[in-house]
C-alpha cells in the first residue's frame, strides 16, 4: 500500500469531485437541449385539421422531420441516461515534454499547477463546455488512447493515470498508476492501482464493462482496424469476450454510418451467456447491436435445448448436408401421385414416374418454394408430350393447361410450399433418413431426436443451423393470396397425421385449456388449427409450437462477432457465413476449451465463411478472472491431457487454494450443502454449483439455499464466471461431455475467488 493518509485521499477526491460536478452540470444542460429537440420534433406535423384523417403534403414532410428529430433525441437521451453512472472514470496528467503527440485535445487546465502539464479526463462519452472545450473525452477517441496505452516503459507523455470510482455522481475512490519512476513533487499517487482493485471486487451476476481498466494489449485488439478478420485467442479468463465487446463499441464509434446502418451481430454459445453479457454494450452506450445465442440466430426460431453429444455430432457435421439436399427434393407427404384430366379435348395422364421426372427437372434449376409457376410450366410440357402433335398448337395447349381449374387444384396440392422446419421433422421417419443416405446409426439418432421434438414441441440449438440450410435450399415460403391463406395453413398442418396426430379441427373460440385437452377417442392428440381470422393462438400443442411464426431469410450484417468460436459446428459456421458474406469479423476462442470433436472439419467450414479476407491475430496471455491458486489447479489438470493447451498467467493471488473433498456417494448431497454454505460465507457474489446430468436431480434443490446460488450444467457455464464455484463429480463431467477434459477445464476456470471440488468415492 502506498503511504497516503486519509486526508490526502479526501483532498484528491474533492479535486476530482469538483470536475465531475462540472461535467454533470453540462450534462444537465445537454439533457434540457435534448428535451427541447424532442418537443420541437413532436410539434412538427401536428395537423391543423385534427380529425379529418387527411394530412396535407407539408404535414407529411413534417411527419418525417418529426420522426428524425424524435429518433435522434431519444437516442441521445438513452445514451445520456445509460452512461450517467460512472460517466467520468479516468484522468491523465500528461507532461508535454514527453512524446504524446496529441496536445490540443486536452480537457482542462493544469490541475496541479505546472505550466507544461495537461490534465485530460476520459469518460463514457465526450462532453464539452459552453466554449466547446472538452471536459471529458470519449474513451474511444484517439485522445483517450494514452489512457490505455501508456506503460512505465513507454509512458506516451503520461505522468499519472488515475481511475475514478464513482457511485452515481459521487466520486468514492481513486486508484493511481504512476508511469514515471518517481512522482514529481506536485503529483500525489493514491491506491494500489486500478486493475488489482477492479479484479479483487465481487463479480455479481452480470458481466461489467472494463472501460476504466482496459490494458494496453487489450486496447490494441479493441482498436484494430475494422477490415477483414480479427482473431482473438487466449486461455480462460484472459478477457477475450470483454475485449471483443469493447471492440464492437469501438467499431460503432469509429464508423457509425457503416456499422450502425449495416448492423453488428454478436453471437455467443447460449441464452445464459447472452443474458450474462447483455448489459456490457448498453453500458458503453451502444444499443444497436444484435445479440444472439447460437440457438437464436435464425429469425422465427428459438432453440431451447441441446442435443446429446452423439446427436449433436451428426447434426453439426457437413455430412448432414446430403440428407438436407435429399429432404429439399422429397415430395410432400400425402401429395397426389398422379394427374388425370382433360385439356383442350385431350386426355392427360401424368403418372408417378412422370411427376418424379418433372419435379427433378424443376428442382435442378429452381428453389422449390419459389418455383410454382415453373412447376406448372414443366407439367404442361410433360402433358404436351402426350398430345398428338398433329392435332394442335403447342402454345395454345400450354395456355389452356395452365388455366385449367383441375390443373391448378392439383398443382397447389402437389407443389405445396414446404416450411424448412417441417421438412426437417420428416427425419422422424428413420426409413426416410436411411433412404436419403444416412447410415443406420445416424438415422436412428436423428429419428429419435425429431420424435422427441414432436413430443415436446422444442428445437435444439443444432436444429437451427439445419433449418437455415434447408431454408437456403427450399427458398422462402411465399404467401398465397390472402383469401386462400386459411386454407393453406390448415393444409400445412394436415401433415401432422404422419406424426401420430389423429385429426385436424378448426378451433376458433376454444380457449387454450380446451386445445390442450383435444384428443381423439384413442387418446391421440388432435391438432386444433385456429381460424386465421381469430386472434387466438395455440401455444401448447407441440407441433404448432415447432412451426409457430415464419422462418426469415438471413439478415446480413456489416460486422459479425463470434465468441467461443471453438465450439461452433461446421453447420453453424455455414449459418453464420450466410449472415456475414460482406462483413468484417471478430472471432474469439480457445481450442483447449472446445466441446466440438472434429476441429478440422469445423476449421474448414470456418475458412469458407471467412473467404480470402485479410487476417489479424491477437493473443491474450494474462488471466484476469481466476485467483492464481484456482487457475494453477485447472492448468495442472489440462496440461496433463492437452499438452498444447494455451495456458495464460494468472495475476492475482488470494492465499486460498481450492478445496478438494472426497465423500462416499450417498453423502454427496449433504456434503454439497455444507460446502456451499462455506462458500457463501466466503464471497459476497454469485456461487455456482456445477453438476453433471446424473447429479442434477439430487442437487437442483441447492438453488433454494440463497438467492445468489445457481445450479448449472457444465456446458452452460461456457463464457460465464462466478465469485465461487462448487464443482461436483469432475470425473462424471469428463465422462458426460463431448469435449471430455476440455469441458472440465472450462468448469474449473469459472471461479474468480474460491472453488471447492467434490469427488464422490464408491
Ligand atoms: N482490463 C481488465 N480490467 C478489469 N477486468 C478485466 C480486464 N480484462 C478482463 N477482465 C475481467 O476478467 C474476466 C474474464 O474476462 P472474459 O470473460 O472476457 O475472459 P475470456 O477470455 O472470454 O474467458 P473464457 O475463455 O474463460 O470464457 C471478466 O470478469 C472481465 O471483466
Amino acid at each position: 500500500m502506498r503511504a497516503t493518509t486519509n486526508d490526502i485521499v479526501a483532498a484528491e477526491i474533492a479535486v476530482e469531485q469538483a470536475h465531475v460536478d462540472r461535467v454533470y452540470a453540462e450534462l444537465a444542460k445537454a439533457a434540457e437541449r435534448v428535451e427541447l429537440v424532442h418537443a420541437e420534433g413532436m410539434a412538427r406535423a401536428r395537423p391543423d385539421r385534427p380529425g379529418t384523417g387527411d394530412p396535407r403534403e407539408e404535414e407529411l414532410a413534417g411527419l418525417f422531420e418529426r420522426d428524425a428529430l424524435v429518433y435522434a433525441a431519444s437516442k441521445r437521451r438513452a445514451s445520456l441516461e445509460h452512461q450517467h453512472e460512472g460517466l467520468v472514470f479516468g484522468r491523465l496528467d500528461l507532461d508535454h515534454d514527453g512524446q504524446d503527440g496529441s496536445a490540443g485535445n486536452g480537457t482542462g487546465q493544469d490541475g496541479a499547477g505546472s505550466a507544461e502539464r495537461e490534465v485530460r479526463y476520459v469518460g463514457r462519452l465526450g462532453v464539452r463546455d459552453d466554449d466547446y472545450e472538452p471536459l471529458v473525452v470519449d474513451w474511444r477517441a484517439p485522445a483517450a488512447a494514452p489512457f490505455y496505452r501508456a506503460t512505465p516503459v513507454d509512458p506516451l507523455g503520461v505522468v499519472r493515470r488515475r481511475v475514478l470510482r464513482c457511485r452515481g455522481e459521487q466520486v468514492v475512490g481513486i486508484e493511481d498508476d504512476l508511469m514515471v519512476s518517481e512522482a514529481p513533487d506536485d503529483v500525489v499517487v493514491v491506491g494500489d492501482g486500478a486493475l488489482m482493485a477492479a479484479l479483487t471486487r465481487s463479480r455479481g451476476a452480470r458481466m461489467r464493462d472494463i472501460v476504466a481498466t482496459i490494458q494496453r494489449h487489450q486496447d490494441e485488439a479493441i482498436r484494430a482496424p475494422a477490415r477483414g478478420i480479427t482473431e482473438i485467442t487466449g486461455g480462460p479468463g484472459t478477457g477475450k469476450t470483454v475485449v471483443a465487446l469493447h471492440r464492437a463499441a469501438y467499431l460503432l464509434y469509429s464508423d457509425r454510418r457503416r456499422f450502425e446502418g449495416g448492423g453488428v451481430l454478436v453471437v455467443g454459445p447460449s441464452a445464459a451467456y447472452t443474458a450474462y453479457i447483455e448489459r456490457v454494450l448498453p453500458s458503453l452506450g451502444e444499443e444497436s447491436v444484435s445479440l444472439r445465442s447460437l440457438g437464436d440466430v435464425v429469425a422465427g426460431m428459438t432453440a431451447t435445448r441441446l442435443d446429446p453429444p452423439p446427436t449433436a455430432a451428426v447434426k453439426g457435421s457437413l455430412r448432414v448436408r446430403r440428407l438436407l439436399a435429399g429432404l429439399a427434393k422429397e415430395p410432400v407427404p400425402d401429395a397426389p401421385t398422379q394427374l388425370r384430366t382433360f385439356v383442350a379435348g385431350h386426355a392427360i395422364r401424368l403418372t408417378e414416374q412422370h411427376l418424379r421426372r418433372v419435379r427433378a427437372r424443376v428442382l435442378r434449376s429452381h428453389h422449390r418454394n419459389t418455383s410454382y409457376d415453373a412447376a406448372v410450366e414443366a407439367l404442361a410440357e410433360a402433358a404436351w408430350e402426350q398430345v398428338d402433335t398433329e392435332t394442335g398448337e403447342r402454345a395454345d395447349f400450354v395456355d389452356r393447361f395452365t388455366d385449367s381449374g383441375d390443373v391448378e387444384a392439383f398443382a397447389r396440392e402437389w407443389w405445396r410450399p414446404v416450411d424448412p422446419r417441417q421438412a426437417l421433422l420428416w427425419l422422424a421417419d428413420e426409413a426416410l433418413a436411411r433412404r436419403l443416405g444416412a447410415d443406420p446409426h445416424e438415422a436412428r439418432l436423428l429419428a429419435e431426436s425429431y420424435r422427441r421434438a414432436l413430443e415436446e414441441g422444442s428445437w435444439t440449438a443444432a436444429d437451427v443451423a439445419l433449418v437455415d440450410d434447408l431454408h437456403a435450399r427450399l427458398g422462402p415460403v411465399v404467401d398465397l393470396p390472402s383469401e386462400e391463406r386459411g386454407f393453406y395453413e390448415i393444409e400445412e398442418l394436415e401433415d401432422a397425421s404422419q406424426y401420430g396426430v389423429a385429426a385436424l379441427r378448426t378451433g376458433a373460440g376454444l380457449d387454450l385449456g380446451q386445445q390442450q385437452q383435444a384428443t381423439d377417442e384413442d387418446g391421440r392428440p388432435v391438432v386444433v388449427a385456429v381460424d386465421p381470422t381469430s386472434t387466438e393462438r395455440i401455444s401448447r400443442d407441440p407441433l404448432t409450437r415447432l412451426l409457430a411464426g415464419r422462418i426469415g431469410s438471413p439478415e446480413e450484417y456489416a460486422h459479425v462477432l463470434v465468441d467461443e468460436a471453438q465450439d461452433l459446428s461446421p453447420m453453424q459456421w455455414r449459418m453464420l457465413g450466410r449472415r456475414g458474406r460482406w462483413a468484417s469479423w471478430t472471432v474469439v476462442g480457445d481450442l483447449a476449451q472446445a466441446s466440438w470433436d472434429d476441429l478440422e472439419e469445423a476449421a474448414r467450414a470456418r475458412e469458407e465463411a471467412f473467404g480470402s479476407s485479410v487476417r489479424r491475430a491477437f493473443h491474450m496471455d494474462i488471466n484476469y478472472r481466476n485467483a492464481r491458486e484456482i487457475f494453477d489447479h485447472a492448468a495442472a489438470m489440462v496440461r496433463e491431457h492437452v499438452p498444447d493447451a494455451d495456458i495464460p498467467r494468472a495475476v492475482r493471488e488470494t492465499g486460498h487454494d481450492p478445496v478438494e473433498l472426497s465423500v462416499p456417494r450417498e453423502e454427496v448431497t449433504t456434503a454439497a450443502r455444507d460446502a456451499l454454505q462455506d462458500l457463501l460465507g466466503q464471497v459476497d457474489g454469485q456461487v455456482a454449483v456445477v453438476v453433471p446430468e446424473v447429479w442434477r436431480a439430487p442437487l437442483v434443490g441447492l438453488e433454494g439455499v440463497a438467492d445468489r446460488v445457481v445450479v448449472v450444467d457444465p456446458l452452460s457455464t461456457k463464457g460465464l464466471e462466478y465469485d465461487a464455484t462448487l464443482v461436483v463429480d469432475p470425473d462424471e463431467i469428463v465422462a458426460e461431455a463431448a469435449g471430455g477434459v476440455r469441458a472440465l477445464y472450462v468448469v474449473l476456470t469459472r471461479a474468480a475467488h474460491r472453488m471447492t471440488v467434490l469427488r464422490p468415492t464408491t
